[in-house]
Formats: structure tokens, sequence, C-alpha cells
């Protein structure tokens, strides 16, 4: 395929407003490529060479972009900056400067996909002395050789503003489209995702060995496998009526890490699965020193701890390590301590499947001793007493609660089931949970607000069968003006004059944001709404959320597609009544 030809399916993307649209574009893109090309197309949609836990970049910002379109068409970054600051895009000034130049070529004058792939991977992997000037002459050279559609879209990829708005499940219905001609396959390529993380892996070998090819797809070690994750229940007696004898642990207020040991190497995997290893060098260090296998995947929670007094220290005190700029330094002053919870697989050998139990075993055995990693404690329970007992030794050590698991339970990648459900502290008046909502638009204000740029937010929650962000809220108060210029600013990148393809939205918002921004959301109540979409089914009202207000910023760690989806709403909304009841 030519990379013209790539281009034309990105504009068609990039213009859609309906998900269904999307699919359809991309079943069609994907019904033209060959088996070499479908592996690079699938992370070139995801404006990258590879999958996201690989930090392969093409390592050039937007100046050094601006320096090769004036290179390849003849002028100075000078001009290229004026132009891009006028249009305010890096895709559309290349199209303008080098239609102002005279050199557009046609469509058919292009190379292949193949090629200008193995060209950006080529740029990405020059390091060293003069690298910068390398990779500006290597970009120009590609520019010089492109037509004005792909000039566009290719400047949007190494400053990360191609944004097709395409989400994962979208691209496992348009690939299950493809070979198939309906969603029949997008079980087994689910699967298969949720334990690889790698579409362009997933995509290639459906096409080289058939879906049966996909089915022995399985965890490996370096690929990131996607968190199974917990429920809620409203009371202990709940949990105790549904799961009978379960496990309770505690539950620790800490970053979600998947460490990955391949002999001496250590990758760790952060919550939303990008590789944070360089944050954590006394897991890193604890875990070669500490683990008995040559493979092992496990996880736990990393979090500020003191050994002598048994403190847990609050997030906020754990999370000051993403602000520091020496790490290793951090890591001395604040050194945290990994509570493992769970192990996936140890040399050679898929414990998924194994029960609870079984695996707990298998972790007791592998982490040697206790210093900067930790076998986390887990007691059984069959009685509410036994629960609270956990519960209270938890909340008075500083943490938030506890995660009670079925003893029998295998581990479901990607997963959010009762095989696992969180019990919170709670405040009374307020919901059970906090609910982590997706920015897609705001409106503009009156007075002072206006001057600030918003006037309320509106958010959404997400839909993973629909792979949509369907509203939930308007956020209007609770802000301080200083918060609300830091939304502004967050949202600035993303700000988009159509309604994104995949948002689901009654509400015309002033601008539309495409969903990218996570954020944390207290409310009191959830109620019905005809106004909101989230849930909202033929004449069926939606859900909205009273009172809301922001508690912190979450897109560290969480990506749009992990927000908090409509079926947990939905979870939520009955419990708060059956909460009620019981008080
Ligand atoms: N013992 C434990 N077992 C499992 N998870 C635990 C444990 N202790 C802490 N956790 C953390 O608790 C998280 C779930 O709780 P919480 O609802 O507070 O987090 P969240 O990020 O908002 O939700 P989620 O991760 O479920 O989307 C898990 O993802 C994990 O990071």
């Amino acid at each position: 395929m030519l990379f013209s030809k790539l281009a034309e399916y990105f504009e068609q993307l990039d213009h859609t407003t309906s998900r269904n649209t999307l699919v359809a574009i991309l079943a069609d893109l994907y019904s033209q490529c060959d088996q070499s090309e479908v592996r690079p197309i699938t992370y070139l949609l995801q404006g990258r060479l590879a999958p996201f836990f690989k930090p392969i970049e093409i390592g050039m910002g937007i100046n050094y972009v601006a320096d090769a379109i004036g290179k390849a068409f003849g002028v100075d970054r000078k001009h290229v900056m004026q132009v891009f600051d006028r249009v305010g895009d890096i895709g559309t000034a290349a199209r303008q400067v080098q239609q102002e130049a005279g050199k557009e070529l046609s469509m058919e004058e292009t190379p292949t996909v193949l090629e200008i792939f193995n060209q950006l991977m080529a740029i990405s992997q020059v390091s060293g002395q003069g690298s910068i000037e390398k990779k500006i002459g290597m970009f120009a050279d590609i520019l010089q050789k492109l037509d004005p559609r792909s000039v566009t879209y290719i400047c949007r990829i190494p400053v990360g503003t191609l944004r097709l708005g395409v989400g994962d499940p979208t691209i496992l219905d348009a690939l299950s489209f493809a070979k198939s001609g309906d969603k029949s396959l997008r079980k087994p390529l689910e699967r298969a995702y949720n334990e690889t993380s790698d579409l362009g892996l997933i995509a290639e070998t459906l096409w080289k060995d058939g879906i049966e090819g996909v089915e022995k797809l399985s965890i490996m070690p370096g690929n990131p496998v996607r968190p199974a994750l917990a429920e809620r229940l409203p009371t202990p007696e709940a949990i105790i009526n549904r799961m009978g004898q379960c496990a309770v642990e505690k539950k620790y207020d800490g970053f979600r890490c998947q460490v990955h040991k391949i002999g001496n190497e250590v990758k760790i995997f952060s919550r939303n699965l990008e590789d944070m290893t360089g944050m954590f060098p006394e897991i890193t260090s604890g875990t070669l020193a500490m683990v008995d296998a040559e493979t092992a995947i496990f996880e736990g929670e990393a979090l500020a701890y003191h050994p002598l007094s048994g403190e847990f220290l609050p997030f906020q005190v754990t999370t000051k390590r993403r602000r520091k700029h020496k790490i290793e330094e951090a890591a001395q002053e604040l050194p945290l301590k990994l509570f493992a919870f769970d192990i996936l697989y140890k040399n050679g050998e898929n414990l998924m499947g194994m029960k609870y139990v079984d695996r707990r075993e298998i972790l007791a055995n592998t982490i040697k001793g206790e210093d900067s990693l930790i076998v986390s404690d887990w007691v059984i329970a069959d009685n509410v007493e036994k629960l609270m007992e956990v519960f209270n030794e938890a909340i008075e050590s500083g943490l938030e609660g506890i995660v009670a698991k079925r003893l029998d339970s295998p581990y479901q990648a990607g997963a959010r089931n009762f095989n696992w459900v969180k019990l919170k502290r709670t405040h009374a008046g307020q919901l059970q949970d906090t609910v982590d909502c997706v920015i897609v638009g705001y409106i503009y204000g009156r007075g002072k607000r206006a001057q600030l740029g918003a006037g309320a937010l509106l958010v959404a929650v997400y839909n993973p069968d629909k792979d949509t962000f369907q509203t939930i809220t308007k956020i209007g108060t609770g802000l301080t003006d200083e918060e609300w210029k830091e939304v502004v600013e967050r949202c600035k990148p993303y700000v988009t004059e159509e309604k994104p393809a995949r948002v689901e939205s009654i509400i015309q918002p002033s601008v539309w944001v495409e969903p990218a921004v996570v954020i944390e959301v207290l409310a009191d109540e959830i109620t019905r709404s005809p106004v909101h979409t989230a849930g909202m089914n033929g004449e069926k009202q939606g859900y909205a959320l009273r009172f809301p207000r922001l508690v912190s910023f979450r897109e560290s760690d969480k990506r749009p597609e992990d927000a908090t989806t409509v079926q947990e709403i939905i979870e939520m909304y009955q419990q708060q009544a059956i909460k009620q009841v019981a008080s």
C-alpha cells in the first residue's frame, strides 16, 4: 500500500463523527493490508511505531520537525513556525509550506507504507553525537517524497498530535470485521489483547496464522498484562453474602506495579501499562536480589512505608516521587516498598489459570525475605466480624480499605468482576467510591470564569461495549481559579472543532475536547437523567452525578479507556439504594 493511500484513510478517520463509521473505515483499510503491512499500520494508526509500552520514539519535538519541514522545502524554521502559529497545527503548516514552495507531489509518486515506516524506525534509532541533525535530515528526506495529505499527517506523528480517536476496542472490532465480516472474532482477539497488550502483534498473527494462531498467543515476559480489577459491594455483609469464604487483603494506596523479571533485566509497568521502570530503582534492585526465579511476572502496590513504626504514608507523599527529577535521590530519601499480592508467571509457566490460593503459595515461595519487596498479608474470612477486623486494621494503619478475593479465582486479565471486591471507607452523604471521568468538552462561563476560559466541564464515563464516552455530569463548582486554569491548559491540546466520533452527548458544549484527560470526581449521589447519555437506552433515561467535584487528575495512570464504565455506574446506582435501605 502506498503511504498516500494510508493518509487518505487517516483523513477519513479524522473527519468522521460516528463510531460506527470509524469501524467501517478501519475495516476497509485492514481489508487492503497484506501480512507485512498490518502490524506497522496498526501502530501508525495510534501515532506510534511500536506498542505504547515500548518506549520507541522518533525523538523529534516541534522545533526539529519545523527544521525538517524548512529543510525539505527550502525555507527557514522561523518561517515554518510563523505559519504554524497562524494555523495551529504542524501538519497543516507543513502542507502550506510545501505548497508555497511548489513542491507538491502526486499521490502515485509516494513510497509505500512499509518504506516510510522503516525510515521512521531508522530515525528513532539514531542516537549519539550529531543525532539531531541526522534525524532532521532523514525526516526532511521523507517529506520530500510525499504528497500534501501525507505530509500533513506524517508531521503530526513525532509531535504526538495524530489523534485519530481510534480506541483499542475499535481496532479489535475492525480486525474482526476485516477478517470475518462481523464481530465474531472480537472475543478471542480481546483475550489475546488482555494478555499481550500488543495490537500490532495480534493483527499480524491473525493475518499469518488465522484466529487459531491468535488463540495461542498468551502472556509473555516483557509485554504487560492488562490488570485484573476489583468490583464494588456496598457493605461487609454484601461481600460475605456474595463471596462466602474469601481472602481479605489490605488495600494499599500507592502505585500499582506489574513487575517483569527476565533474567537480569527488570521492567515495571504502571496501572495503564506504561513502562515506568526508571521511576522505581529500589524495586528493580529488590527484584533482582529477592526474586528466586529466572523469569517472573508479579504484581503489587508500591508505596512509602515506615517499617519501624509500621506506618503507611499517604498517597500524596508517595506521589511526590513523580515530581522529583532525581529519582535516585528520592529513592534514598523516601524508599518505596512493593507489597506484592499476585503472581502471573514463573519460569516459563503461565499461572493465570491457577486458583488464587495456589498462586499465593507460589508468590510466597518466589519472593525471598522482606526488604523492598514484601509479600502482602492475607487472611481467610467467612464472617463479617473477621472481615471488619482486617478493615479496621487497614484504616488504623492509614490505608483506605480492603480487597476481598475469591479463593478459587483465576487471574482474569483486563476483567473487572467479583473475583476481587473492594470496600473503602466512606463518608456519610457521599458515594462509596470516586468516579473517574473523561473531559469531553467545556462550556464557557460568564464573568470571572469567562476570563479563565471555562465555566463548566462536560465529563463522561466509558462504555467498553461500544467503545464510546457517554456524558454523566457537568462540573461547575468546587474548582479554584488555579484549578480551572490547569484544566483548560490540560485540555488545550485536545480541543477539536467537531464532536469527537467516540463521544455520545445530547448537550452541546461550547468547545469539544477529545477524550484524553481523566479526572477523579467525588459526588453525593447518582440520579437518573434525561440529558446525560451514560446508560441511556432507548426510552430509558441516562445516569448523572449529583454535586460532583474534582478530586484529582488521573491521566498519569489512567488512559481514557480506563475511566469508570457505564456498567460500574449502574451498579453503584443500585448499591446506593441497598445502602440507603441498610442505614
Ligand atoms: N491487596 C490488593 N489487591 C489488589 N489491588 C490492590 C491491593 N491493594 C491495593 N490495590 C490497588 O487498588 C486498586 C483498586 O482500587 P481503587 O478503586 O482505589 O483504584 P482505581 O484506580 O480508582 O480503580 P481501578 O484500578 O479498580 O480502576 C487496584 O487497581 C490496585 O492498584
